[in-house]
């Protein structure tokens, strides 16, 4: 029985994992989790799952779940803290990190620090300080699987194969809301519009992420860190719909590539059964001749500027990638509640990025710094 810690339980990817344990009883069991403040699906979650240990991320949330559930023997925590402490609770045997954002980073390192391994959806966490993570999980002996589902695709191609003899990576992506719009055509596009993803339903911010293709650019700075491959070895590959979920070419040309519906589940399981197999419940056969043709592009960078300033961001390394996040983060949150256009999400990280000046090797507190700077200069640029 494998227990464990589901950061961002009430999101996307959290209630994708929630169904993945509730399907295997014998396999999984939820010890720990936490959210934000969606309290109608956490109280669902907490009533059906009754972890151990909740944590949320204000008081007032804590305090209404106290009352809500004053006669379990439920902990419950808020804040920072309370994150760290549902990471690392009663050393679970696995952290699912499915939280949204750089607020990830430091119950990750937590809880690697315990021994844990630790399933990463969060990408942030991977971007903002990718170089402390491989390097804690180096030091520690600590596992970290993929979630992203063009990660998990990658890390089942490289099964039982020699890591050095991999070629390249080839990271596919859907094009997003707008693929079919040229650029002139998105001044006025809407948030509603972008929201829109023709493949994947899948929390805002890494929704927007797709439509900007910056989700793109994040994944190949992730697929950096977690095989250890050159920014030159990483291609991006238009693939419009989400059949391939990545490649890799190995030296000998050979391509391996992996493939399935478009079903987060998969890759969620997989990083919970790894290295074994379980059948997944409720989900659809991939039926090829149902699809007939399926359609590559190359990526254009003067289309889409974000996953040029995320391979520029790694090229550069240091701070860099953390001042693209941060800057990503913020002006997807100021587009999602209407205070500037879609396009000017890249003009904030590009002016950001402009600013900055990388440092070298940055510890935690450099990052921290660097992140909460780089925020305040963008809401400077937004007001
Ligand atoms: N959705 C998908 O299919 C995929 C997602 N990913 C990655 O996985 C991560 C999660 O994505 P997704 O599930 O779509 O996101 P969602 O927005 O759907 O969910 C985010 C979760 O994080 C919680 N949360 C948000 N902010 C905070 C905070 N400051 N402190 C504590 N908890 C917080 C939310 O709580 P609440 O809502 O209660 O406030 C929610 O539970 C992202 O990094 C994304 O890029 C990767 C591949 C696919
Ligand atoms: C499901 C998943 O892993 C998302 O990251 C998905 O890849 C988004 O699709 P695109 O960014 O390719 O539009
Ligand atoms: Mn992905």
């Amino acid at each position: 029985m494998k227990k464990i810690s589901l950061l961002g339980a009430t999101g996307s990817i959290g209630i994708q994992t929630l169904d993945v344990i509730e399907s295997h009883p014998e396999h999984f069991k939820l010890l720990a989790m936490s959210f934000g403040s969606n309290i109608k699906t956490g109280v669902d979650i907490i009533s059906k799952f009754k972890p151990a240990f909740v944590a949320v991320k204000d008081k007032e949330t804590y305090e209404k779940l106290k009352f809500e559930f004053s006669s379990n023997d439920i902990k419950f925590g808020y804040g920072d803290n309370a994150l760290i402490e549902a990471a690392v609770y009663d050393r679970v045997d696995c952290l699912v990190n499915a939280v949204v954002g750089s607020v990830g980073l430091v119950p990750t390192l937590r809880a690697i620090e315990n021994n844990i391994t630790i399933a990463i959806a969060n990408k942030e966490t991977l971007v903002t300080a990718g170089h402390l993570v491989t390097e804690h999980a180096a030091k520690y002996n600590v596992k970290l699987l993929p979630v992203d589902s063009e990660h998990s695709a990658i890390f089942q191609c490289l099964q039982g194969e020699n890591e050095k003899t991999i070629d390249r990576l080839i990271v596919t992506a859907s094009g997003g809301s707008f693929r079919d719009k040229k650029r002139e055509e998105l001044h006025e596009v809407t948030v509603e519009q972008a929201l829109n993803h023709p493949n994947w339903s899948m929390g805002a911010k890494i929704t927007i992420d797709s439509a900007t293709m910056m989700n793109k650019g994040l994944e190949v700075i992730e697929a950096h860190w977690l095989f250890n491959i050159p920014y030159e070895k990483i291609d991006v590959l238009l693939h419009k719909e989400s059949i391939i979920h990545s490649l890799v070419e190995f030296q000998d040309r050979s391509i391996k590539a992996q493939l399935g519906t478009p079903d987060m589940r998969g890759p969620i399981q997989y990083a919970l059964t790894y290295p074994d197999r379980l059948p997944l419940e409720k989900s659809k056969r991939l039926e090829l001749w149902e699809f007939g043709k399926l359609h590559f592009e190359k990526a254009d960078f003067n289309r889409y500027k974000c996953l040029q300033f995320a391979y520029d961001s790694g090229k550069i390394g240091g701070t860099m990638p953390t001042v693209l996040n941060a800057a990503n983060e913020e002006a997807v949150a100021s587009f999602l509640k209407g205070k500037i256009k879609f396009l000017q999400i890249e003009e904030c990280i590009e002016r950001a990025m402009d600013k900055h000046e990388s440092i070298a090797h940055p510890g935690l507190e450099q990052i921290q710094e660097v992140d909460q700077l780089t925020r305040n200069f963008v809401q400077t640029l937004i007001s």
